[in-house]
């Protein structure tokens, strides 16, 4: 059997240890991620959403369990060794990106993720035809402003790179943390076709945050519902494809 790419082994979190807010917010969760698995994740507000991402990505430490990064225990790594392997996308357009710099300079930037990152913009030609083929991919007009500043770009352009620069150096695993959320219906649709794309041809491991039912149903391999802190179901292959609208709506009703 191929070893899962990223195992969660009994993690629990607290916050506000020692104090009358203590709190344990992730509770005994087990989680095996494949290479491959697109997984949707889904949860009432304040499930623990993105308290499991901050845990997976090194940001907020774990207080008991493991966790292992193709076998490798990796509880204890720092943020930024975690970058080596991992990117994350936020909610937010204007996090990920640096607003002063270029469309380009930001994924000039991107290849250098998880490495001493030092620009020298005299590369920067060499990888322009490159990068005009990487933003055509995201259909939303990125490719026309390689060099406008990227304070200046549309909400969905900056999450189309934002995006961009997680996936481009492939890393093992990405985290989606409701990153088409900010954005209105036509243009989510568009950076959730591309984001779908570019998992499945690149083979990419993702996990994804989202509060939109029909996304979580229609994309991904495999579906998790959090619930106070507890993975409450993980639906893969025909289960998910089995699983309605409906259905789904009922784990929030609870
Ligand atoms: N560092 C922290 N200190 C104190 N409480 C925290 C901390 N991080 C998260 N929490 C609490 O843990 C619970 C889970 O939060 P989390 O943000 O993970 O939920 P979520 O499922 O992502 O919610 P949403 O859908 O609203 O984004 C919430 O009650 C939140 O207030």
């Amino acid at each position: 059997m191929t070893k899962p790419i990223l195992e969660l082994k009994n993690v629990s979190t607290v916050v506000n240890r020692g104090t009358a807010q203590e709190t344990t917010i992730l509770k005994h969760i087990n989680l095996q991620i494949n290479q491959g698995d697109f997984i949707t994740l889904v949860g009432t507000n304040g499930a623990g959403k993105s308290t499991l991402f901050n845990v997976i990505s090194g940001l907020l430490p774990v207080n008991a369990g493991q966790i292992l990064h193709n076998g490798k225990d990796i509880t204890k790594m720092s943020e930024e060794q975690h970058t080596k392997f991992l990117s994350r996308v936020f909610q937010d357009p204007k996090m990920g990106t640096a607003p002063r710099m270029t469309v380009a300079e930001n994924l000039l930037l991107a290849t250098k993720r998880g490495e001493h990152r030092t620009l020298r913009p005299r590369h920067l030609k060499q990888h322009l035809n490159h990068f005009h083929e990487l933003a055509t991919t995201m259909n939303n007009g990125l490719e026309t402003h390689l060099d406008t500043a990227t304070g200046s770009l549309s909400g969905g352009q900056r999450q189309a790179l934002s995006f961009l620069m997680a996936v481009l150096k492939r890393p093992d695993i990405i985290l989606l943390d409701e990153h088409t959320a900010a954005l209105d219906p036509h243009t989510s649709a568009t950076l959730m076709q591309a984001t779908n794309e570019h998992i499945q041809t690149d083979n990419l491991t993702a996990l994804m945050i989202t509060h939109q039912l029909e996304d979580a149903l229609q994309y991904g391999n495999r579906l998790l519902v959090l619930n106070q802190g507890q993975i409450q179901a993980d639906f893969s292959g025909p289960a998910k494809k089995a699983l309605t609208a409906q259905q789904l709506y009922d784990y929030f009703q609870e």
